[in-house]
């Protein structure tokens, strides 16, 4: 039994999910809220998933950061449209030993947290899943859970498989989490992205469910089509994806459930979308090293419109 003590910043969909499941294992969690802190002070969580419903009546509750005590790892699970905060949120945690895992979506984040927290400290990790916060204190996970997990050292430098790899591993896997172990984070969020931006960016646009989109076969050929300006952006960035990946990633979705990713749910919340992170950076980063990627561009011009009026509509509202 592990005796790492964790920090959740962000209890939402992801990370109110996997730290439930790794307190409901026995280990020590500890969780940042926001507008759910007295709620879930009072009343704890609740996940309803396929892999088994199950509600802890009592968690460890903070509104403030500077009442958590000292963990080993913090998760920052915030959306990274929220990630201004994080000079704010991650000092106060920090300590000699600890480390800050990243589990958000898109590219360029780790070099932003190493910029607060040192950059011998942070790991990243992406989780394929597909889960929803749909209360205070209330997740409804839907489908798979599975996160692949690397180090990371500056300017995305490969780290291999490191011994603090393992030991989250350890801890995650403790939860019935199915743990990946890559060498390579810089081409891991490149893997992910092969699936984010078509999937993510499209069913904003078209307002659509995975399994609408893929059950359309000019949208299943677009979004092929992104997937391939993804490998071929990667492939700029000198990060080569396995040949299978577009293959996986449609398989994967075809046998997802219906499902609306976060970034729909953003957009129908009226929350801001996390474009920068999973369109823009990705974007600059590849076409700075020369790839040209004209679908992803548009779909990317395309959600800032939408963004952007967004905001027009809610001050004129
Ligand atoms: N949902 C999914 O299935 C997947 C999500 N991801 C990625 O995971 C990351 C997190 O996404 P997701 O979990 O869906 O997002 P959610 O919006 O569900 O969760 C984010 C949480 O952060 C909380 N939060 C916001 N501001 C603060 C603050 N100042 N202090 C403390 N907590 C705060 C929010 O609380 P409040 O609601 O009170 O504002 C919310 O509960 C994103 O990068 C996303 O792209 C990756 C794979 C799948
Ligand atoms: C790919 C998917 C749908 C699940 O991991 C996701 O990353 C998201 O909803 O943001």
């Amino acid at each position: 039994m592990s005796s790492r003590r964790y920090a959740i910043l962000g209890t939402g969909a992801l990370g109110g999910f996997y730290g439930a499941r790794l307190q409901k294992a026995g280990l020590d969690v500890h969780f940042l809220l926001h507008r759910d802190y007295d709620w879930v002070r009072h009343s704890g969580l609740v996940v309803e998933s396929p892999e088994g419903n199950f509600s802890l009546p009592q968690v460890n509750a903070y509104a403030d950061v500077q009442a958590m005590p000292p963990c080993d790892v913090v998760v920052v699970a915030l959306k990274t449209t929220q990630n201004h905060l994080l000079p704010q949120l991650l000092p106060p945690l920090l300590h000699e030993h600890n480390w800050v895992l990243v589990l958000q979506n898109g590219l360029g984040i780790e070099p932003e947290v190493a910029k607060i927290v040192g950059g011998d400290r942070v790991m990243g990790g992406l989780c394929f899943i597909c889960s929803n916060k749909v209360g205070p204190g209330h997740i409804r996970h839907l489908d798979y859970s599975a996160i692949t997990l690397g180090d990371y050292a500056p300017n995305y430098h490969p780290c291999g498989i490191t011994e603090r790899m393992q030991q989250v591993k350890q801890d995650f896997e403790q939860a019935n989490i199915p743990i990946q172990l890559s060498e390579d984070l810089l081409l891991a969020r490149w893997q992910k992205l092969v699936w984010n931006i078509p999937f993510n960016g499209l069913s904003v646009v078209l307002d659509a469910t995975t399994t609408e989109m893929m059950a359309s076969p000019p949208i299943r050929t677009l979004a092929t089509e992104l997937m391939q300006e993804v490998v071929a952006g990667a492939k700029a960035c000198h990060k080569a994806l396995p040949d299978d990946a577009i293959a996986k990633m449609l398989d994967n979705t075809a046998k997802m459930k219906p499902y609306k990713t976060s970034m729909k749910l953003d957009y129908e919340a009226g929350n801001p979308l996390e474009i920068e992170a999973i369109f823009g950076n990705p974007l600059r980063l590849a076409t700075q090293a020369g790839a040209s990627l004209p679908r992803m561009t548009l779909l990317y011009q395309q959600l800032q419109f939408l963004e952007s009026r967004k905001i027009v509509l809610s001050v004129k509202c």
